[in-house]
């Protein structure tokens, strides 16, 4: 069962489209991030949800039941689902414990009292019942928020760009109590983000949008290694990017000749190699590449080295790779790459600029 479906969902602000045709479902448990650029729709998405914007088109459902259609748009305190903003959004005049009372008024004064402790217990806060908001740090205040949410017990939660106010160290830290405590409850999660990697790291799936649609909407990993389109290849990591035209099921590329069997010949693509997709190899069988150092920058567990390829099809070519730290060849040796074809994507190149998102 569902905890949360969007069916052919639509929203404009007058004349613009901000989410267009969507449909989205997340299981119960289950923790999806929303994932796109700066104004491809992603709050609106997670507003419609809520209630907080009314549904113009479409269907929303949670559990199977109606919340929102064309005859009926339920109001945000009926929906049962638990919200955390960027900005936390806690009541200033009150202190933790009436915070997170807020939302238990249907609860006996000894079951709320018992379900605040609970909570905050939960979520590490135990000792702060009685603080207020601007006495709590980022991270606590945080932590506050989640609790507040997931209190009144909902099976879903929204949550949109919630660690974006804290500095990396704690953001990784609240990220990993957050995804613990949401799991434990077994609390279906829709969170909002602009960060690929945030993404990859919380959500069980990933939905990625560009331009108010859904591009794909898959487990991390397949995100990954196996991206719809050239959008969502160059939104999960950095990548090389070669031109080719397909000749009978086959692009030539400086690597050598690359099977494309699904596309038809006299195609103009664009080959996408992951950094880390281009590897130190040997020249055998006529595959491979023989490339010039030019440059290496320790990047922590990898480097990142470019490369000159001088006996390239047309021009010098340069590419960049990403290479494990004992693999690094020093700056001016000669060295033969190849490609891992598990990181290498070929698209059209009329449906890659499709797909651009500035275009
Ligand atoms: N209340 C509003 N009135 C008019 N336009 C709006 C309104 N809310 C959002 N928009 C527009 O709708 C589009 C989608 O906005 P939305 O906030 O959903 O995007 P987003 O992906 O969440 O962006 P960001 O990551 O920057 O928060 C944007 O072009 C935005 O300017």
């Amino acid at each position: 069962m569902s905890a949360l479906c969007l069916e052919n969902v639509s929203h404009n602000f007058g004349a613009l489209s901000a989410v267009n045709n969507v449909n989205l479902s997340i299981d119960a448990g289950e923790f999806v991030c929303l994932l796109g650029p700066s104004g491809c729709g992603k709050t609106t998405i997670l507003r419609l949800a809520a209630g907080l914007e009314r549904l113009q088109s479409g269907k929303i459902t949670m559990d199977e039941a109606i919340v929102a259609n064309d005859k009926a748009d339920l109001p945000p305190e009926k929906r049962s689902v638990g919200l955390v903003f960027q900005d936390y959004a806690l009541f200033p005049h009150l202190d933790v414990s009436k915070n997170i009372e807020f939302g238990l008024k249907h609860l006996s004064a000894p079951e709320r009292k018992e379900r605040v402790r609970e909570t905050l217990a939960q979520v590490g806060m135990a000792d702060y019942l009685h603080s207020y908001p601007h006495t709590l740090s980022g991270g606590q205040q945080q932590r506050v928020a989640l609790a507040r949410a997931i209190a009144p017990r909902p099976k879903l939660v929204l949550l949109d760009e919630p660690f974006s106010g804290l500095d990396v160290r704690l953001r990784n830290q609240v990220r990993e109590e957050t995804l613990r405590v949401l799991k434990e409850n077994n609390i279906a999660t829709l969170m909002v983000t602009h960060d690929p990697e945030e993404a990859m790291f919380m959500g069980d799936r990933v939905a990625i949008m560009n331009k108010g649609q859904i591009v794909q909407f898959a487990p991390p990993n397949e995100l990954y290694t196996n991206p719809a389109n050239a959008f969502v290849a160059h939104f999960f990591g950095e990548v090389n990017e070669f031109k080719g035209v397909c000749n009978d099921g086959h692009v030539v590329t400086p690597f050598g000749a690359l099977e494309v069997p699904n596309m038809s010949h006299g195609t103009v693509v664009d080959v996408l190699v992951r950094h880390e997709g281009i590897v130190i190899g040997e020249k055998v069988n006529g595959t491979g590449v023989e490339a010039s150092v030019l440059k290496s920058r320790m990047l922590g567990k990898s480097n990142l080295v470019d490369f000159k390829i001088s006996n390239s099809l047309s021009n010098d070519l340069y590419v960049k790779a990403r290479l494990d730290n004992h693999a690094v060849p020093l700056a001016g040796n000669d060295c033969v790459l190849e490609l891992d074809k598990r990181l290498t994507f070929v698209f059209s190149s009329q449906q890659s600029k499709q797909n651009t998102a500035d275009d």
